[in-house]
């Protein structure tokens, strides 16, 4: 690439050997030495390393791999699991049994915990070791600027990040992630986004100094010349040395991993923790009932405590953490595999599902970045090739003096039309000669280029190219017809907008383009926006055309049948946003409805959220606008996602509940992104929102069957202790008979929810509301089977045939028979979707219970468990009849409810 060759014609530091070779991954060493020290205690230049000695430092530094943190033991994984509501809960009542000596109970309970705390951190093992091995197909690449051998002319390219060492040269250029830490060489409008690392959320202007400031307390995210890793660009680029790297990283030493994204409070976890909270609550109620109950009736006992305990053990979810996350990574395993979605935080898949609006940007993700150049004209609109020249020149001399590692993709376009960046069609070898620059950033709109020309000795030439919008102000005077000049009033300016506008609304990226020469001999010291971008020039526009990214028209159109409203975010112009939006099949609204970033800014959050409630195209948004909208309508209780590809992006992909990149977006945008589209095609988009909704909906699914067939024995068994003169069922078959159903239910992890043709879709959230009509509806009918049974098994001990029969231990057999029976129907009807096209593992989970239920108290363990072998043979054809009853009740609330069975 022609700027890193540029630069290289620079002298180098010799590389030379030093007796004792300062450690430049120490502080306090670093924060002394010069840069020319650090280069010589690194033996390299400026000029980058030779190939094969940075094989050598590799074998000897080995990779940069970003520091983790050790992943947790089997051990460690375990007691974190125990740390869920559930387990807590589950062990305070193994305690409590304990204290009234209701050993078993307290056994079954530890049992209970223990197999869901083995399978939870299992289930969490293989998330991670998923998700880690999707981490590494989106991993990050650095450019460095190498020579192929010892003697050759250095090359600038891109390296994956672990084969980085000390000594390598960086180029570092928006969008970037730092990629170890970085000693500043050079450095132009450089800002880096480091909250981690200094606490402030806002970019951290960065400059390469050669003798570092006296840090006061040798605090290395503090000193201005370093890059740490961690860090990202934000603005303007810089060329540096990587002195250390792996574990010599300044992160690395502080024993903390490079932090990624924060996790906590997405609607994920609000959700599970409402829903957590809701179901412990019930639990308790139902114990304190049950104890109350039976202390009113039979006068205090220390039987009931157990019993109590049982009833609160059975109403618990156990299974609830196990389900949610094996369903979680299933859900992104399959997304990886079928729709190379990468799901990279494993809740997000619940919030995709959950998603009720997404904000995208448009350049680069509903457009393809890829611009090419449409016209060049005056301030007049006829067509004026210089004015290209001129842009050609701002491009080339602010990729060239600011060293960015890759141009900007208007640049590009612009280059690519403009040639190398002279005005003069005459004399294209260059005459001209770059002496400073200020990069665009996505604040200020516009990139700056100083040159001096050959024609104009004693002058400086300040050309600007920029947004209209933010060049006009800069501009006192404009190009005449004639090629002359005169004073830029009112009232031409409203024409220079009004010409900007006609031109955006028929979809072009417009940039106008400025100029001035001013006297100066020398380089212009500390080049600032203030000093260079004033009482400009206009000279025209630049007009460019970027096509619709592939698929894009579909994607949105998917989206909104999935009941999600899109809303764009853009840095470009009004009128090309609208004009895109339509291409796309989006409506703007109509004419003036799109709201510019400023306008925002006179409105407070309340107003902002009405007014984000119903436009739908924000343009001139800065990054920090893109994120104040994404936020207020999160605050307004909208799951809200975002897409995006560029730097300009990263706030608001870290304020959505998810955030989504395409592919090709910038490293750190992937970095910050819960998911990332590894395919061409946003159709993708549509699909991992299905999938989130079903994985939301296996769970949903799971909660409720659990909830209602539990509810229903919590009410039968309160219901039949106040009928019976003895317990219902004995706290350890409470419990046995609860373990095998948490078995069974871990099928609905497997479970795949069938495509729900014609069926009303939305945004699905697990929420406790959603669900409790359902459970107290199938609860109810769950309770009336149970008292069915009872009345059964109450006429049949009640014949002269059962005398002898131990009435206690038949009724407890005949009810632990129907118990697992009516619940093994249960997993089979109330699943939604097909009851024949059941997955192989829920056929299993119905089969086993079935079997279960009826062979456990015919086998030699039911004497243990209190159960009779001797159940009466008249039992099974009343049990028969119960159980067709129910399956054809729940059938027909099922039929009546369809919408309630299949919709949360
Ligand atoms: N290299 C550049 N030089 C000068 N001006 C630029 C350059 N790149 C972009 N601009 C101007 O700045 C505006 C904002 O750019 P920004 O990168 O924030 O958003 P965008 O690329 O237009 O859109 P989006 O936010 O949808 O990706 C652009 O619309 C353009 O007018
Ligand atoms: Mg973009």
């Amino acid at each position: 690439m022609a700027w890193g060759s540029e630069a290289s014609a620079r002298p180098a530091a010799p590389p030379q050997l030093t007796a004792a070779r300062p450690d430049t991954t120490d502080p306090a060493v670093l924060s002394r030495l010069t840069t020319l020290e650090v280069l010589r205690a690194l033996e390299t230049s400026p000029r980058g390393l030779d190939e094969p000695r940075a094989q050598r430092l590799l074998e000897r530094y080995g990779e940069n791999t970003p520091p983790t943190a050790h992943p947790p033991g089997r051990l460690r994984r375990f007691a974190r699991s125990l740390r869920d509501p559930f387990s807590a809960v589950l062990l305070v009542l193994g305690v409590v049994s304990a204290a009234v000596s209701a050993w078993a109970t307290a056994a079954v309970i530890t049992v209970l915990v223990v197999i869901s705390c083995v399978l939870r951190s299992a289930g969490e093992h293989r998330a991670e070791r998923a998700a880690a091995g999707l981490r590494e197909l989106v991993a990050a690449t650095a450019t460095v600027r190498r020579r192929p051998a010892p003697g050759a002319e250095p090359r600038v390219r891109e390296l994956p990040v672990d084969q980085l060492v000390p000594g390598d040269v960086v180029l570092l250029g928006p969008g970037d992630v730092v990629p170890a830490d970085v000693r500043l060489l050079r450095a132009t409008g450089l800002t880096v986004h480091q909250p981690a690392l200094t606490g402030e959320s806002a970019p951290v202007t960065r400059n390469a100094r050669d003798t570092p400031d006296a840090p006061p307390s040798g605090d290395l995210p503090g000193q201005r010349h370093l890059c740490l890793q961690g860090g990202s660009v934000a603005t303007g680029s810089g060329t540096g040395v990587v002195v250390a790297t792996g574990a010599g990283t300044f992160w690395a030493r502080q024993s903390r991993p490079v932090p990624r994204r924060t996790t906590g409070g997405t609607v994920f976890h609000q959700a599970l923790g409402g829903v957590s909270w809701t179901l412990i609550r019930l639990m308790l109620c139902a114990a304190a009932l049950v104890l109350a109950a039976h202390t009113v009736l039979r006068g205090p006992a220390l039987d009931t405590v157990p019993l109590a305990v049982a009833v609160a053990v059975a109403l618990t979810p156990e299974m609830l953490p196990v389900v949610v996350n094996v369903s979680l990574a299933r859900g992104a395993v399959r997304l990886a595999r079928e729709h190379a979605v990468m799901v990279r935080r494993l809740p997000a898949l619940h919030d995709l599902g959950a998603m009720e609006v997404l904000c995208t940007d448009k350049t680069g993700t509903l457009t393809r970045d890829r611009p090419v150049l449409h016209s060049a004209l005056d301030p007049w609109g006829r067509p004026d090739p210089e004015v290209l020249g001129w842009a050609a020149v701002n491009a080339h001399w602010t990729l060239h003096l600011a060293e960015l590692p890759a141009p900007d993709p208007l640049d590009e376009a612009i280059l690519r039309a403009g040639g190398p960046g002279d005005p003069d069609p005459g004399d294209p070898c260059g005459r001209l000669t770059g002496l400073a620059a200020l990069p665009f950033d996505p604040v200020r709109r516009r990139a700056t280029a100083v040159v001096r020309e050959p024609d104009h000795p004693g002058t400086h030439t300040v050309v600007v190219k920029g947004a209209v919008e933010e060049v006009l102000p800069c501009c006192t005077r404009l190009r005449t017809e004639a090629g002359g000049e005169r004073a830029l009033d009112e009232a031409r300016r409203l024409e220079v907008l009004a010409l900007a506008e006609r031109q955006a609304s028929a979809g072009l990226r417009l940039l106008a383009v400025a100029m001035a020469r001013r006297p100066g001999r020398t380089v212009p010291a500390g080049l600032t926006p203030d000093s260079a971008e004033r009482e400009l020039t206009l000279l025209g526009f630049v007009a460019l055309r970027d096509e619709l990214a592939p698929g894009a028209a579909e994607a949105l159109s998917a989206l909104a049948r999935q009941g999600i409203a899109v809303k764009v975010l853009t840095g470009d112009h009004p009128a090309t946003a609208a004009r895109a939006c339509r291409d796309l099949g989006l409506d703007p609204g109509p004419p003036g409805t799109v709201v510019t970033g400023a306008h925002t800014e006179t409105l407070d959050d309340a107003e902002l959220a009405e007014l984000a409630a119903t436009r739908t195209v924000f343009a001139r948004c800065t990054p920090a606008h893109k994120a104040r909208v994404v936020e207020v309508l999160r605050a307004a209780g909208r799951p809200t996602g975002f897409l995006g590809d560029g730097v300009n992006d990263l706030p608001a992909l870290h304020a959505a509940d998810v955030g989504i990149c395409p592919l090709g977006a910038a490293d750190v945008t992937r970095a910050g992104a819960d998911v990332v589209l590894a395919g061409k095609d946003l159709t993708a988009i549509g699909r991992a929102v299905t999938c989130g909704r079903d994985t939301t909906r296996n769970i949903t699914t799971y909660l409720r069957v659990v909830l209602s067939s539990n509810l229903g024995n919590v009410i039968a068994m309160m219901v039949a202790g106040l009928l019976l003169p003895f317990l219902p069922m004995l706290p350890l078959q409470v419990l046995v008979q609860n373990l095998c159903f948490d078995a069974a239910q871990l099928a609905f992890a497997f479970d795949r929810a069938e495509p729900r043709a014609g069926a009303r879709d939305g945004p699905t959230v697990l929420r406790p509301r959603a669900f409790t009509a359902f459970v107290l509806r199938f609860g109810a009918l769950n309770a009336a089977a149970d008292l069915g049974t009872f009345a059964a098994l109450g006429w049949l001990l009640s014949l002269p045939s059962a005398a002898g029969l131990d009435t206690h231990a038949v009724f407890h057999a005949g009810w632990f028979t129907e118990n697992l029976l009516t619940q093994a129907l249960v997993i089979w009807l109330l699943r939604p979707g097909s009851a024949r096209r059941m997955p192989p593992p829920l056929v299993a989970a119905v089969a086993g219970l079935t079997a279960i239920g009826l062979l456990l108290p015919l086998s030699p363990l039911a004497p243990a468990l209190g159960l009779t072998a001797t159940l009466p043979g008249a039992y099974y054809p009343l049990l028969g009849v119960v159980l067709v009853v129910y399956a054809g009740a729940l059938g027909f609330i099922r039929a009546r409810y369809r919408g309630a069975i299949s919709i949360l």
